[in-house]
């Protein structure tokens, strides 16, 4: 029976998660929102397991239904017998002044009875570190970073302080590196000072022992916050938990969607554009026939398997980020909707002509990849890149089961070549 339940605000970052689980000696199951824990495989598997982590795709939602979807995870996991929670974020502290990190933090608290918890969106393996309460990407201050022009989560400040205070309704505190370092009780003491009692606490972090450090600290928290950093301290019942098997063999047709704008993802879209075979999505020839472009899209896809079978056809979306600029009309769906449909329907029709591998690049495109594929749960397998996994994913689309081996990829996760190199973590 599980302890450790997760919620995710997407779905990139639930398999960020889990791997990092799986790498400290936690059986980790990935479920597809929470009905999944209580229904059928999903059962089983949550059952076997010692931590869930449950996917949302609500970083973005309207915060009604961020809320909503986030309180359904945590009822089912309190159900499936978990004691302890962690609220899963993005390590670029993704979200808005309306939301969502703050008021899924208050509400996931209120549903516990508690009233703080720390925020740690360290998770300095990827280059994400905070000091002095702000938070910084590759030691760039993150309003410097490309996370600046972000299409859904513009993010136009780096102290945490300030991005979260109009979130919330908990007073928000920092506690700095100094008192990191100062060891494991002399931060629980310092958390634990009654000017916390009811706070949001930013903890500093530069390196993975402060992150060990605060994991050791907080380990009287019923609720954690943070980025997959933070469960670099959370060590599991085993050496290392097992990892699934691939769902497919050498030599199955593979594909790469990138939905994704991100400045890691436009690199790797730039290396291989020069190395497979790519389309990139035509936005006005999807509003004026979205089918036929579709099946365009699949037809090439499946030429592509025929003339070279070691080289997974790409279909993407952005180049540079003037692709983001393009209006949508007043009667049609907006880009980003439209551009993730798009990638959704590729996905499902892939599948269905044969596809057994897919890379999806980015949080929002992944969530609406997984969720047209009709998948359930997700069984951590081979690790590609840090915070990037292969998964194995069952699922359901056009009226038939499928087992496909799917990669989430977060928008600024993984080297120039991941692209091309991916595939060999499935030999
Ligand atoms: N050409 C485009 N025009 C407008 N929106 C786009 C375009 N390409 C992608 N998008 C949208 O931008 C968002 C990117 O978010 P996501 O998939 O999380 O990746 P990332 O956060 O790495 O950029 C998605 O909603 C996607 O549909
Ligand atoms: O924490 C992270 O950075 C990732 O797990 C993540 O959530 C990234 O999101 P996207 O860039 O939207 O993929």
């Amino acid at each position: 029976m599980p302890t450790l339940g997760a919620i995710a605000d997407d779905f990139t970052g639930a398999t960020d998660l889990a791997t990092m689980l799986v790498a400290r000696g936690h059986r980790t199951v990935v479920t597809v929102g929470p009905d999944a824990l209580s229904e059928g495989p999903g059962e089983t598997a949550v059952r076997d397991a010692d931590a869930v982590v449950v996917a949302l795709k609500s970083r973005t939602a309207p915060v009604e239904e961020a809320v909503g979807t986030s309180i359904a995870a945590l009822r089912a996991l309190r159900a499936s017998g978990c004691a302890r929670f962690y609220f899963k974020y993005c390590s670029t502290f993704d979200s808005t002044p309306r939301g969502n990190i703050g008021p899924v933090t208050d509400t996931l608290l209120a549903e516990l009875g508690e009233h703080r918890t720390v925020v740690v969106p360290s998770f300095p393996a990827t280059g994400r570190t905070v000091h002095g309460g702000r938070l910084f990407v590759h030691g760039e201050p993150l309003d410097e970073s490309p996370m600046r022009h972000h299409p859904l989560t513009p993010m136009r400040d780096s102290d945490l302080g300030r991005l979260l205070t109009p979130q919330t309704g908990h007073p928000v505190h920092a506690v700095g590196l100094d008192t990191v370092r100062q060891g494991g009780d002399a931060l629980r003491a310092a958390l634990d000072a009654p000017a916390l009692a009811d706070a949001l606490v930013v903890v500093d972090a530069v390196t993975d022992e402060d992150l060990v450090t605060i994991c050791a600290a907080t380990s009287h928290l019923t609720l954690v916050t943070g980025a997959a950093g933070l469960a670099l301290g959370l060590t599991g019942p085993h050496a290392e938990a097992a990892r699934a098997a691939p769902a497919s063999r050498p030599g199955d047709p593979g594909v790469v969607l990138s939905g994704s704008a991100s400045s890691a993802t436009r690199a790797q879209v730039a290396h291989a554009r020069a190395r497979l075979p790519h389309r990139k999505l035509d936005l006005a020839a999807l509003r004026a026939d979205f089918a036929g472009t579709v099946a365009g899209l699949v037809a090439f896809a499946r030429r592509a398997w025929h003339d070279d079978p070691a080289k997974p056809p790409l279909i993407y979306s952005v180049d540079d980020l003037g692709d983001l600029d393009q209006p949508a009309p007043h009667d049609g769906p907006g880009s980003s909707e439209l551009v993730e449909r798009a990638l959704a329907a590729c996905a499902t029709d892939l599948v269905a002509a044969g596809a057994r591998r897919l890379l999806v690049a980015g949080g929002e495109t992944s969530g609406a990849v997984v969720t047209a594929l009709g998948v359930r749960t997700l069984a951590i397998g081979s690790p590609i890149a840090p915070g990037v996994t292969w998964a194995r994913a069952e699922g359901r689309a056009h009226g038939r089961d499928h087992a496909v081996d799917l990669a989430l990829k977060s928008g600024n996760f993984g080297d120039t070549a991941i692209f091309t190199e991916a595939w060999s973590a499935l030999a």
